[in-house]
């Protein structure tokens, strides 16, 4: 039985899983239900699974902020499927786990509508999580540092309640996932669901839209662009940034072991908003401008994992470095802005 590394919280045990899981001459896949698939961290997570010849994998994605063409290298695959479907509506799959990463993440998108945030956050994760028991899979939260609020303990370590304004323009996005992990524990206890819970740290890499609205994907499309960066003000708050082949490789982990969570997945590297300009200023174009705008309201003001539970529970750190990290993702930003490097 999964435990979340102090105690086991399960009264019941799991639901049987299919029973041609456990047929003698049982030949096929591993069937994955990826949701929020066609976007930045699901799609790679997909690449990642479909590496293994004996996953299937289904992806159900919306495309409010993801995109077919992050998955078209999988098209007509016959182990892949893609389903245009909001997890706010039930669906019905035969699947075996289900990794639900459904929820726009960018808070320039989670704020856009958030009534709606809200819902796939407490709707679409009910959903899931009924899907779950009706098939006995095994079910993995994306969640997020966001659940920690505007810190008041640093590093956060899981055992930290947080300080989040339940109030706030945030709040769609920080205590929708709050509600989404209270689900998760309350299904397994009450029903002895299988349950991950990763608590992602800000993640980077390549495919994040070009306009997406987030701070490392800003910085690098103004860099290529000659646009100045953009520092929200003060420039003092800090992030840890994690490569997203490292937080791929940890959520598998996590899916694959036998601790419920929640876990953090991040990278401890911390730097504020003014050194990751400068870092980017240096690496991709020396001459642009740096500049100060304002902020938004709640904006945490520190954020760095203790990625203890990480290390001893699942066997994982981060290996990509921030100064590693910014030329690959450099890299995928020119080629489809069109503009090359300068002589
Ligand atoms: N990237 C990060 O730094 C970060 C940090 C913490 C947590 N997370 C979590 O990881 C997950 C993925 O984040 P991402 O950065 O890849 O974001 P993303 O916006 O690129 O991907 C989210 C995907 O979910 C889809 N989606 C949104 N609402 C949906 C709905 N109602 N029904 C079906 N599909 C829907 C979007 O179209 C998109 O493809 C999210 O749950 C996010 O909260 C991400
Ligand atoms: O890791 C997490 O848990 C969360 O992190 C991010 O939320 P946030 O850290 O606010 O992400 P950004 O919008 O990238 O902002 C990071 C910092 O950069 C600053 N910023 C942003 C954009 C910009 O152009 N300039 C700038 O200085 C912001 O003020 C903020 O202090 C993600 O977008 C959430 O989905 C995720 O859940």
């Amino acid at each position: 039985m999964a435990s979340n590394g102090d105690s086991n919280a399960s009264a019941k045990p799991p639901p049987e899983p299919s029973p041609l899981r456990k047929a003698k001459f049982f030949q096929a896949n591993m069937r994955i239900l990826v949701t929020g698939g066609a976007g930045f961290i699901g799609s790679h997570l997909v690449d990642r699974l479909m590496q293994n010849e004996k996953n299937e994998v289904i992806v159900v994605d919306n495309y409010f902020t993801g995109s077919k063409d992050n998955l078209k290298q999988w098209f007509g695959h016959p182990r892949f499927e893609l389903i245009r479907h909001d997890v706010t509506e039930p669906l019905l799959v035969e699947v075996d786990q289900i990794y639900h990463l459904a929820c726009p993440a960018s808070p320039i998108f989670y704020k856009y509508n958030p009534v709606k945030t809200i819902k796939t956050n407490v709707i679409g994760t009910l959903n899931m999580l009924g899907l779950a028991k009706r098939v006995g899979a095994r079910i993995l939260l994306t969640s997020t540092s966001e659940v920690y609020g505007d810190p008041l303990v640093h590093p956060q370590d899981e055992s930290y309640w947080g300080n989040v304004n339940p109030i706030g323009v945030r709040s769609c996005y920080d205590e929708g996932k709050r509600v989404a992990e209270t689900l998760m524990f309350d299904y397994h206890r009450q029903h002895g669901i299988e349950i991950r819970i990763a608590r992602i740290f800000n993640t980077y890499g390549p495919r994040m839209n070009i306009d997406d609205g987030r701070v490392v994907s800003n910085f690098i499309a103004q860099a290529i662009r000659d646009e100045p960066l953009t520092v929200q003000l003060p420039g003092t708050q800090t992030r840890s940034f994690c490569y997203v082949s490292d937080m791929v490789d940890g959520l598998i982990r996590l899916m694959e072991g036998d601790n419920t969570g929640p876990i953090n997945i991040g990278n401890p590297g911390e730097f504020t908003m003014l050194e990751l300009a400068e870092n980017v200023k240096e690496l991709i174009n020396p001459d642009v401008q740096i500049i100060t705008v304002e902020n938004t309201p709640d904006d945490p003001r520190q954020r760095k994992p203790d990625i203890t539970k990480a290390k001893s529970l699942l066997g994982w750190e981060p290996t990509i470095k921030l100064s590693d990290g910014i030329p690959l993702m450099e890299d995928d930003f020119r080629s489809r802005l069109g503009i090359s490097r300068k002589k």
